[in-house]
């Protein structure tokens, strides 16, 4: 089946949902609809031109109220406010909240109660949304009557949880430290401005071409909402300024003294098994602009790996910020929109 999705917001994440979806030969998603404060030319503009992704391979026009890529005609609304946009107008089933606006559970149920779409998925570490589901670790929880907004978390998280799991899984895994270094985004500042700055932390107003930033992310409490056995941990996060590719490394304590062989080997076996295209593993040497364009949640990287004779063990992982958490928000809207609830008086609705 197909489901219809809707994007609200046609920024990084949005461009790299509508790249992802318009190369894919069987997609399971169809984009109807999207939603942004810019006009549709500039939308156009900004699919056809990626500094960091290069030109689009295809063609992307304006037409009237519609952002047409390759032949598919994409309705584009021009909205501030998420209640606003009639999203079932054009039978939208899932809206993919990436605006970085409206990151609330409250806030982006409204694309239900009042667009009429079914279930939203929130592009980021949402507050409050009715359940976070990081693909690979805690996905199959999902709930279609209960779940009607979900997050993924963050794209470090997603890179982390998937090594934790497997840790765990094979090693027992606790007293567990994460860093994760994250690429530039666009609320970055060329020069410091502390007007507008993400959230309430100062630093994140500073010039970031000149620092290494470090931010107050919530990584480590959400990577134990995907993996509540964990138990405690702790982490740190820090914004570079790298433009794509970014870095996560995890520590901890495993149940046994491992090898490093074996912990490899556990990885290797993963990624091509149960995690095969969540988790990749290259024993290639990496740098972060090589994960450029890479699909995975985390590029395991076996050249990080350490461990220590009492059990303690360290790893590395790369992520395409963008690209991996992208392709993890369009699995989700899979998930969710090929499970969608009957409404009551529909006794045959389909997908069931
Ligand atoms: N870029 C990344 O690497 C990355 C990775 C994981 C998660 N995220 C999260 O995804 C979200 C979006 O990030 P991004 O990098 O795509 O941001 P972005 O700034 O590139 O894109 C945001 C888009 O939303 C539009 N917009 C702003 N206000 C709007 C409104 N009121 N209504 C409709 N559209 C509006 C903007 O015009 C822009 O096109 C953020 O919450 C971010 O934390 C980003």
């Amino acid at each position: 089946m197909t489901v219809a999705i809707g994007i609200n917001g046609l920024g990084r994440i949005g461009r790299s949902l509508t790249r992802i979806v318009a190369a894919a030969p069987n997609p399971g998603v169809s984009i109807v609809a999207v939603n942004d404060i810019a006009s549709t030319e500039k939308l156009a503009y900004g699919l056809r031109r990626d500094s960091i992704r290069g030109s689009f391979p295809g063609t992307v026009t304006a037409r009237g109220d519609h952002l047409v890529v390759n032949d598919h005609a994409i309705r584009a609304y021009r909205q501030e406010r998420p209640e606003r946009i009639p999203w079932a107008d054009q039978g939208v089933e899932v809206v993919i909240e990436a605006t970085g606006r409206f990151r609330a559970g409250g806030t982006a149920r409204s694309h239900i109660s009042h667009g009429g779409a079914r279930k939203v998925v929130i592009s980021a570490s949402a507050d409050n949304p009715d359940a976070f589901l990081v693909m690979g670790a805690n996905h199959t929880s999902y709930d279609r009557e209960a779940h009607d907004v979900v997050s993924p978390a963050s794209c470090g998280v997603n890179a982390l949880t998937v090594m934790a799991k497997v840790l765990l899984d094979r090693f027992g895994l606790g007293s567990v430290n994460t860093s994760v270094m994250l690429a530039a985004q666009g609320w970055g500042r060329v020069q410091d401005s502390l007007i507008g700055a993400s959230r309430d932390d100062p630093r994140l107003g500073r010039a970031t071409g000149e620092s290494i930033i470090p931010h107050n992310h919530v990584v480590g409490d959400l990577v134990r909402v995907a993996l509540p056995e964990i138990g405690e941990m702790r982490y740190s996060y820090y914004c570079v300024p790298t433009p794509i590719g970014s870095l996560a490394e995890l520590s901890g304590q495993t149940a046994r003294p491992v090898s490093v062989e074996e912990v490899n080997r556990a990885m290797a076996e993963a990624a091509a098994g149960p995690l095969r295209g969540i988790l990749a593993y290259d024993p290639d040497p990496t740098v972060s602009i090589d994960v450029k364009n890479n699909p995975a949640s985390c590029l395991f990287d076996p050249s990080g790996t350490q461990t220590t004779a009492d059990g303690g063990v360290k790893v590395r992982g790369w992520f395409d910020n963008e690209w991996g958490f992208s392709n993890r928000l369009l699995d989700l809207a899979r998930l969710i929109g090929e499970r969608l609830p009957v409404p009551s008086g529909h006794a045959s609705w389909s997908a069931v």
